[in-house]
C-alpha cells in the first residue's frame, strides 16, 4: 500500500488540461514582466542610490536574480508588493545558481568582473548547452578573467578584481539578444564604458535590446545606437525607482485562449508605450482572426469563431513562438513560422519539441532550420511534454482548451516566470 501522505509522481507530473465547455470570459491582472524586472534588478544592484523596484514579478527566474544580486553584496528586501534594492559594493567569493534563467547566465557576468573576487557560475542542466561562449570571449576583450575550462559554457568561474578596462569590443550575438543586453546594462560601470558591435547573422529580439536602451537611459546613462552598434558612456547609474509592467508574453496563452473557444480576454495594465515582445500579440492574434480593443489599460482581444493560420516571421518575438504554433495547430489553414533558428538553444530546442508534441497528438507539424510549418490535423488527447520549459507547459495548455484529454507534463516548470499558471488559468476558466 502507498503511504497516502506521500505524493503520487504521475498524477502530480501530469495536468490535466482543463477542456473549455463554454467561450472563455475572463478579466485578468497578469503578474510582472520577467524582462523588465530581472533588469531592474540588475540597474538597482548597480544603482548609486537605493532602488525600489515596483510590482515585480515573483517566480523563479527573478528569485534566481535576486540571489545572484544578493550573493555579490546588494541588499534586495521585500517591501509589500515591491522589491528594496539597497546596492554595496560587489564582492566575492560568491556562488551563482543560473537555474535556467537567461538574464542571470548572460546579465550576472559582467556584474561579476566588477565584483572583488571569484564568483562560481552555474546552474540546472540545461545552463550547460545554453550560449555564452561569444559573451564571455568578449568580456574576457574587455579585460575580465574567466574560468571555464575552454568550453565557452557554464560552470565557469570569474575573478572579478573590483574593475573591469571595458572599451571597444566585437562579437556575434546572433545566438541570443542577451549578449548585447548583458555588456549594456553594465557598460557604464567599466573604465572606458564600452563601444560594443555585432559581426553576424542578424541579433534576434530587437524589442528586448530596445529595452534595455530604454531602461538605461531611464538610469541616467547615456547610450547611443546605430546598425549593430551600441555605446555606453562611463559614468554613474542613478536610478531610485523603477515600475514593472505586466508580463505581456505570459499574457499570450490568455488571449489565445479567447481566439480558440470563441470568447472574450481581457488583460488589464496592458501599457500604452511598451517595449516587451508580447505587445506584438496584439497584431499577431488580430491577424489569426482576432478582434482586439483597447479600452483605457484594458487591452481585449475577441474570438470570431475562427483561428486563420499566419505567415510569419518571428524573429524579433520569438519567445511568443510556443503560443502562436499552439494556435497554428488549431487553426483552418496552415502556418509556417520563420526567423526563429535561435529558439534551438532556449529552454529547450522549441522547434523541434513544438514539432515532436504536436505531431504526438495527431497534428502535422515540420521542422524547418529557423522554425515550423504546420498544418492543422484534427487532435487527439495524449500526454503533451514541457522539456522542463514553461512556455511549452503554456503550449499544452491551449491546446487542451480544444481537445479533451491532453494531460501537460511538469505544468510546474511554469513557475519560470508566472509564480501560479495552473491557478490563474483555473481562474480565466471559471
Ligand atoms: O533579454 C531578455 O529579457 C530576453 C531576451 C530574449 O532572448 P533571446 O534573444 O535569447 O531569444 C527572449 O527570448 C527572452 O525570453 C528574454
Ligand atoms: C527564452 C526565454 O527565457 P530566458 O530568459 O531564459 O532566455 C523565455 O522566457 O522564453
Amino acid at each position: 500500500m502507498p503511504d497516502s501522505a506521500s505524493p503520487q509522481p504521475s498524477a502530480a507530473d501530469h495536468w490535466p488540461a482543463p477542456t473549455a465547455d463554454r467561450p472563455v470570459r475572463a478579466r485578468l491582472s497578469l503578474p510582472g514582466s520577467k524582462s523588465v524586472t530581472n533588469r531592474a534588478l540588475v540597474l538597482a544592484a548597480l544603482s548609486e542610490t537605493p532602488c525600489v523596484v515596483r510590482r515585480p514579478l515573483v517566480s523563479r527566474d527573478s528569485d534566481l536574480m535576486a540571489g545572484a544580486l544578493r550573493s555579490l553584496g546588494a541588499r534586495v528586501e521585500q517591501d509589500g508588493d515591491d522589491l528594496a534594492v539597497t546596492p554595496a559594493d560587489l564582492r566575492g567569493p560568491a556562488s551563482v545558481d543560473v537555474g535556467n534563467a537567461g538574464t542571470v547566465m548572460r546579465f550576472v557576468p559582467p556584474i561579476a568582473a566588477l565584483a572583488d573576487g571569484d564568483v562560481h557560475f552555474d546552474g540546472d542542466p540545461r545552463s550547460h548547452e545554453r550560449p555564452v561562449g561569444a559573451l564571455l570571449q568578449a568580456l574576457r576583450a574587455l579585460g575580465a578573467d574567466i574560468d571555464d575550462g575552454g568550453r565557452g559554457a557554464l560552470p565557469m568561474t570569474v575573478h572579478g578584481t573590483g574593475s573591469l578596462p571595458g572599451g571597444e569590443v566585437t562579437l556575434d550575438a546572433s545566438g541570443s539578444s542577451q549578449f548585447v543586453s548583458a555588456l549594456l546594462l553594465s557598460g557604464a560601470r567599466f573604465e572606458k564604458g564600452l563601444r560594443l558591435r555585432h559581426d553576424g547573422p542578424p541579433v534576434p529580439s530587437q524589442p528586448h535590446l530596445d529595452m534595455t536602451v530604454e531602461m538605461l537611459r531611464a538610469a541616467g546613462v547615456t547610450v547611443e545606437t546605430g546598425e549593430d552598434e551600441w555605446r555606453v558612456e562611463p559614468g554613474a547609474i542613478r536610478v531610485s525607482e523603477i515600475p514593472v509592467e505586466p508580463d505581456l508574453s505570459n499574457a499570450g496563452p490568455f488571449l489565445a485562449a479567447a481566439l480558440v473557444t470563441g470568447g472574450a480576454v481581457t488583460v488589464e495594465d496592458w501599457p500604452e508605450h511598451t517595449t516587451q515582445a508580447g505587445d506584438a500579440l496584439r497584431s499577431l492574434l488580430a491577424r489569426m482572426g482576432g478582434e482586439v480593443a483597447r479600452d483605457g489599460g484594458d487591452l481585449t482581444v475577441y474570438g470570431t469563431g475562427k483561428i486563420r493560420g499566419i505567415d510569419a516571421d518571428l524573429h524579433d518575438v520569438g519567445e511568443l513562438t510556443p503560443t502562436i504554433a499552439a494556435l497554428a495547430a488549431l487553426a483552418d489553414s496552415p502556418s509556417r513560422l520563420t526567423g526563429v533558428a535561435h529558439l534551438r538553444r532556449h529552454e529547450t530546442d522549441r522547434i523541434a519539441a513544438l514539432a515532436t508534441e504536436i505531431n504526438r497528438l495527431g497534428g502535422h507539424a515540420e521542422e524547418l532550420e529557423d522554425g515550423l510549418v504546420i498544418e492543422p490535423r484534427p487532435l487527439h488527447g495524449g500526454v503533451f511534454h514541457s522539456y522542463d520549459d514553461h512556455r511549452m507547459a503554456t503550449s499544452g495548455a491551449v491546446l487542451g482548451l480544444a481537445v479533451p484529454g491532453i494531460e501537460v507534463e511538469d505544468i510546474a516548470t511554469t513557475r519560470k516566470t508566472l509564480p501560479d499558471f495552473p491557478g490563474l488559468w483555473a481562474e480565466a476558466l471559471s
